[in-house]
């Protein structure tokens, strides 16, 4: 992976731990959200990637290119292929129990994707250093150990609960999980 210095780890992040509340390894993860474009269901121009942990630190998904998510003719767009991956890194992070969003999202598109290729998608954390975490994810094609068509490292930030209440809409996520929206 061609990386910024962003991206790396700076000197002193830690190794993240498996969180004790994490899914169990072999355990599937929930959407957080049913309207997200990455992996909700109700989100019917969506990805709708369903992922899963087989460690509680790891996240791995399958994302079939379709029509829809077409560049030049027959071939995946980069940025949907970005996309997907910064979902199933924004999945990973969520194994951490607290909320991020991506503050760096950097690329590298190594093959061609044709349209119903299945990509097998995989994230993990480098690193943790106060509210910034280090991730990576890689896309390989046919199968978990077929050729690498995509890698991503990015950098995710923690943010509170009012992030997304100041800035969003809290309350379509509490309806959701078992946030509090004015505790
Ligand atoms: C996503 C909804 C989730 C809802 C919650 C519900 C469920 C549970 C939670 C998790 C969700 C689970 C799965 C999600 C899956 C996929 C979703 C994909 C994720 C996204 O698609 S999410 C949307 C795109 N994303 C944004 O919409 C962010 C816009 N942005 C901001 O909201 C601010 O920009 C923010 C908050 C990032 C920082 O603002 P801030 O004021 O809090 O902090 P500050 O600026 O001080 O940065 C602190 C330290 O980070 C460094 N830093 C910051 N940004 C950097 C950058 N770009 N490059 C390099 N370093 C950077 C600084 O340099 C400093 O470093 P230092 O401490 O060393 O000085």
């Amino acid at each position: 992976m061609t990386r910024s210095p962003l991206t790396t780890p700076q000197p002193g992040a830690a190794p993240p731990a498996v969180h004790p509340e994490a899914p169990p390894p072999g355990t599937g993860l929930r959407s957080h959200y049913n309207h997200c474009f990455g992996c909700g269901a109700d989100q019917r121009h969506g990805l709708h990637l369903t992922a899963r942990t087989p460690d509680g630190s790891t996240v791995e998904a399958e994302f079939t290119v379709g029509e829809a998510h077409q560049g030049a003719p027959m071939l995946a767009h980069g940025g949907v292929l970005a996309a997907a991956m910064d979902e199933v890194i924004g999945m990973s992070v969520y194994l951490f129990r607290k909320p991020y969003v991506t503050g760096r999202l950097e690329t590298d598109y190594l093959l061609p994707v044709p349209v119903g290729t299945t990509l097998h998608l995989r994230a993990w954390c480098n690193g943790i250093a106060g509210r910034k975490a280090y991730l990576e994810a890689e896309g390989r094609i046919g199968a978990p150990g077929g050729p690498v068509a995509v890698r991503a490292a990015a950098l995710f930030i923690e943010v509170n609960m009012e992030h997304f209440a100041e800035h969003g809409d809290l309350a379509a996520i509490a309806a959701e999980h078992d946030y509090e929206v004015n505790p």
